[in-house]
């Protein structure tokens, strides 16, 4: 066992032949929750891509729990527990909670005793989605659809979450809602690579902060670092 459960070595990759990391180098700590934030088109979201696998890796290494995953495609790295929520909506609309949540255990083919089981203990995490349980999933709130998406993807069992802008769209209430989701999540030892364009706000809640900057890793530093550095305080939280 390591205590980074991420390494990425100066990783490049982009869409065609557009390149729009020019490599991006960090360490994530096993059980930490860090946000990523920059500029419109800086590439954090290629970046979340490119560690779920979505996103070839030209160039550099992607290591997961010191397992060189660089070659792997998307499906092969969510069965080694690596999960993405990828940005906006992503669930079925037309179905009932209980059935998109069936849905993202469909990786780890589960017996049905099995599959109940993980259900039960979803719903014991997430008392809401007990609430809802047949409600169509168009029909949430986008709260409480963003947090059945964590659910759906945490079925598979991942060890590290990838968020891409979970509080988009959301009411500050509802963003609170998911930022304690996510911290109840990395206290039970989930670690959490998270971009966000709430920043300030995401900072005040997570442990380390990374400024991405024309697809290279600008700072890595303790979020509390980040919030109090002057440049990054007037170009990106507008402090
Ligand atoms: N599928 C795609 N095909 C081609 N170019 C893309 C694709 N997705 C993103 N891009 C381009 O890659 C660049 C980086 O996009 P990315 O979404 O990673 O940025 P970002 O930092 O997450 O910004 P934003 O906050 O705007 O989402 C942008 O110029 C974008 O237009």
């Amino acid at each position: 066992m390591t205590d980074t459960v991420l390494r990425i070595d100066q990783a490049v990759g982009g869409y065609g032949d557009l390149t729009i990391l020019h490599g991006v180098d960090m360490a994530v700590p096993a059980g930490s929750w860090i946000t990523i934030i920059g500029a419109n088109g800086a590439g954090k979201s290629t970046l979340l891509k490119l560690v779920a696998g979505i996103v070839r890796c030209r160039g550099g290494a992607v290591h997961f729990e010191g397992r060189d995953v660089t070659a792997l495609d998307s499906l092969a790295r969510l069965r080694l527990g690596i999960g993405l929520v990828p940005q906006g909506r992503c669930n079925f609309p037309l179905l009932s909670v209980a059935e998109n949540l069936k849905l993202g255990a469909y990786t780890r083919r589960l017996r049905p005793a099995d599959l109940e089981a993980e259900l039960q203990q979803v719903t014991a995490r997430f008392p809401r989605l007990k609430e809802r349980w047949h409600t169509m999933a168009g029909n949430l709130s986008g709260g409480e659809q963003q947090i059945m998406e964590m659910a759906m993807v945490l079925l598979a069992r991942p060890r590290l979450l990838l968020l891409d802008e979970p509080s988009l769209g959301l009411s500050p209430q509802a963003m609170g809602m998911v930022f304690d989701t996510i911290r109840e999540l990395t206290a039970s030892g989930l670690s959490v690579l998270m971009v966000e364009q709430n920043a300030r706000q995401a900072l005040e809640c997570c442990d380390y902060g990374v400024v991405m900057e024309l697809g290279r890793n600008k700072l890595f530093d303790r979020a509390s670092a980040v919030l109090a550095h002057p440049e990054i305080r007037r170009l990106f939280l507008g402090l």
